[in-house]
């Protein structure tokens, strides 16, 4: 059944919704306990409702565990304190028509039923049904104009299946459900009268329950035991009928095989009684977690419990634990559910005016009877007399033992009698046979009559006798001032409970108060982090900006003095252009034009070297040097290079091919020292025009190909005379792009007729995607002769 959908009463008021209430009881240690050396575990803090749970066990696990309840009692706590605290204020709600449910939970041999029942005959160690007797009858003794109807039922659960307790040999029973709850149809019902008549049927009922002898505990409950109290009020002047239903249910406990070292058939048993506290376990978490199903009808007794747990009931869970370390699993379990239990809400209801009250059937029962009984008394008076009348003679007649019950009643017939016969006495009728007869049939027709009043009357004796009037015997059963000490207690208890409730309340603020401070404790440091990240932030924006403006500063030198370099390497190329162009020889400067090469990896220009003269073999000398790999250039270690550059005489098989590095014998002297030329003033305004720059080259293109335009016209037409292109050899324009001697990725600058000769540098800086090769290798600079 769902939490949700709550059973609704009939005809009950309804109350707020109310948490099952949940108290610890930790009893004291045991002897063997003790003489084990079995260290304790456990501490209770009754006056915060707190118990902490000490771990033994596992030093890697949270050392200490600390669980709160509505109450908690340590092995102190008196029976007494116990009932006037927790339970009274239970049982005077159902002295109200509310029904209630107090069960011990716990492991075996922790005091459930030391709780429940107590020790007999013992007024400090009586637990807590007993007390709830003296509860319910002291009530019922003190309230006047109200009718009480008590019965008493009592049954257990041993190996899922319901036995009646005070009806050992009753057929099976069967748990059912109906409007007002769940039943149990069949089950017998004692009607109390006294505390006396309770204790009895309870005294009975523990002769018939199923105890057997574990290692835990030498009277161990081996069943269920629910202990039923039902209570019909009527309230004498206004008629109203309200009911309270009290279940005391002590439960048989959890246990391990291994620890109470059950037999064969104590195993039987466990793996039933453990399943039915599983299924328990399964319907507080259910209705803990607020599950859409609730798993009732896994056993009986969570069937039983359905009212008492997210029902119609008030409930209180006493969880029984054990101090011991060697118990610590049992215990830590048994806590657990005890809190989770206490998240199951109940919807109690005042049972008011059920229809299926006992006293209302039994009130109409009383009222019939006193109906049938007094009209034939009445009857039988005026045939009594009448038939004196007739009688001539009165015939003796020894009175007949009244059977009636109600004295009023024989009183009322006995003078109805007696009148009749002195009546009949005054007259003095003649006798008269036939009269005689009359009188004798009539006789005997009362007779039948007087019997059949008879046991109406004792039928109705016994209904009213079943009905217990209120406020009777106050003062025989308690004093006033007892009444008082009750009160006091009740008071006190009350108050105890307030003061639980302060601390737990007062321990949550201080909680929460903690971690505000803490929190807003943690938020100022977070503050604090923040500013501290922030400036920090800020130094390094400024520092960035810094940073941005100097590279900005920076580059625009760099920009200026490359633009500086840049003017100065053109006019001093075009200043070496014009003296090639003017006053080198054509034919050097094609020879020049040929061998001069850019070195890719050095990214300068040089001089390929001369080919030299071979010996073929025959003893003639090749012009050509044998190439390992046509049309590959020969690779050039680094060692090579490095061996090149210096001046050891090792180095000399390294430069070999640098025939320019080879110091020449300076031939003898055949010219004479330049002087300079008269220029003509033509030839000065051509070369004026040609160095004319400006002072600020500009690198834009159009700038460089006008320039670029000028020095090709410059070469072209100094270059007109020479040697004609060909295919194999260079063009003018391609020499003189090749006498570059200045690396050009500094320069920037692309050399003239660049898309006329494959051998020059790239203007870019890169090489240029290779083209097909031709028949001579010309990145070394051979070319055919
Ligand atoms: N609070 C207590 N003060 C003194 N003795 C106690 C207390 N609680 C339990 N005991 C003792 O511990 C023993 C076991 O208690 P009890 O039989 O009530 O356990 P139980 O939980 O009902 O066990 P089981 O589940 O096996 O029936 C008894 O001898 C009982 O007197």
């Amino acid at each position: 059944m769902s939490a949700k959908s709550k059973r609704p009463g009939t005809a009950n008021s309804q109350t707020p919704n109310e948490c099952v209430q949940v108290v610890v009881r930790c009893r004291p240690m045991s002897n063997r306990e003790r003489t084990e050396g079995s260290p304790e575990v456990v501490n209770v803090y009754p006056n915060r409702g707190v118990v902490e749970l000490q771990n033994l066990v596992d030093v890697n696990k949270e050392q200490r565990k600390v669980f709160t309840y509505d109450a908690a009692y340590d092995a102190s706590a008196t029976q007494t304190t116990l009932y006037h605290e927790v339970v009274f204020p239970l049982v005077s709600s159902v002295l109200d028509g509310f029904n209630g449910c107090i069960f011990a939970y716990g492991q075996t041999g922790t005091g459930k039923t030391f709780t429940m029942e107590g020790v007999r005959n013992n007024d400090d160690l009586m637990g807590i049904i007993p007390r709830t007797f003296e509860q319910i009858w002291l009530h019922i003794n003190r309230t006047e104009n109200f009718q009480f109807l008590v019965d008493v039922s009592y049954l257990e659960i041993y190996m899922e299946e319901l036995r009646d307790l005070l009806k050992p040999n009753s057929k099976h029973l069967e748990v059912r459900e109906r409007g007002s709850g769940v039943y149990v149809p069949n089950l017998h019902a004692i009607n109390c009268k006294s505390v006396d008549d309770m204790t009895n049927v309870m005294k009975v009922g523990n002769k018939n329950r199923t105890v057997g002898f574990t290692n835990m505990n030498e009277h161990s409950s081996r069943s269920h035991a629910i202990f039923m109290i039902k209570i019909e009020m009527c309230d004498t002047e206004t008629n109203t009928i309200k009911v309270g239903k009290l279940n005391l249910i002590d439960l048989a406990g959890s246990e391990r095989q291994s620890k109470t070292g059950a037999s064969a058939e104590r195993l039987k048993e466990a793996s039933k009684i453990n399943l039915a506290l599983s299924s328990l376990g399964n319907v507080i978490s259910a209705l803990a977690e607020n599950s859409p199903h609730v798993p009732y009808r896994d056993s009986k007794l969570t069937r039983l419990l359905q009212d008492s747990l997210g029902g119609n009931s008030k409930t209180i869970m006493i969880a029984n634990i054990g101090p011991s370390n060697y118990n610590y699993n049992e215990t830590l379990t048994t806590l657990r559910y005890a809190q989770r239990a206490k998240n199951i809400q109940n919807q109690p209801i005042k049972n008011e005016d059920p229809q299926d009250a006992k006293l209302k059937e039994y009130q109409a029962e009383i009222e019939r009877l006193k109906r049938l009984i007094a009209p034939q008394q009445q009857q039988r008076t005026e045939k009594l007399a009448a038939a004196a009348k007739k009688r001539v003679k009165k015939p003796k007649r020894e009175p007949t033992q009244r059977e009636l019950p109600d004295s009023v009643t024989q009183e009322q017939l006995q003078a109805a009698e007696d009148e009749a016969e002195s009546e009949a006495d005054e007259s003095e009728p003649e006798s008269d046979k036939e009269n005689e007869a009359e009188v004798a049939k009539s006789s005997e027709q009362l007779e039948r009559e007087r019997i059949e009043n008879a046991k109406l009357a004792a039928k109705l004796a016994e209904l009213e006798g079943q009905l217990v009037r209120g406020g009777k015997n106050l003062l025989d059963t308690y004093s006033e001032r007892q009444i008082e000490l009750e009160k006091k207690l009740v008071e006190i208890a009350e108050r105890k409970k307030r003061e639980i409730e302060i601390q737990q309340q007062l321990e949550l603020q201080e909680e929460t108060t903690l971690e505000i401070r803490e929190r807003n404790v943690s938020l100022e440091q977070e503050v604090e982090l923040k500013k501290r990240k922030l400036s920090k932030c800020y130094a390094k924006y400024l520092a960035l900006q810094q940073e941005l403006n100097d590279c900005k500063h920076d580059h625009n030198q760099d920009l200026r003095e490359l633009e500086m370099a840049q003017n100065e390497l053109v006019k001093e190329l075009k200043r070496q252009l014009l003296i090639i162009d003017n006053f080198v020889p054509i034919e050097v400067k094609q020879r020049l034009y040929t061998q001069a090469k850019y070195d890719e990896e050095q990214e300068e220009w040089k001089f390929a070297s001369l080919p030299l003269p071979i010996n073929a073999g025959d003893g003639k000398f090749s012009s050509r040097r044998p190439v390992s790999h046509p049309q590959r250039r020969r690779p050039i270690s680094e060692y090579a290079l490095q061996e090149a550059k210096s001046s050891a005489p090792s180095a000399l098989r390294f430069k070999s091919e640098n025939i320019v590095s080879y110091e020449l014998d300076m031939p003898c002297r055949t010219t004479q020292e330049y002087k300079t030329p008269k220029v003509s003033a033509s030839l000065q305004a051509v070369l004026a025009q040609a160095m004319e720059t400006g002072d600020d080259i500009d690198i834009v293109d159009t700038h460089t190909k006008s320039l670029r335009s000028r020095l090709e016209n410059i070469i072209n037409g100094n270059a007109s005379g020479g040697a004609a292109s060909t295919d194999d050899t260079p063009s003018t324009e391609g020499a003189a792009s090749n006498v570059r001697t200045v690396k050009s990725t500094r320069s920037g600058l692309p050399s003239p007729g660049s898309a006329l000769d494959s051998n020059r540098r790239p203007t870019t800086g890169r090489v240029p995607p290779k083209k097909p090769a031709s028949a001579y290798p010309k990145a070394r600079g051979l070319v055919n002769k």
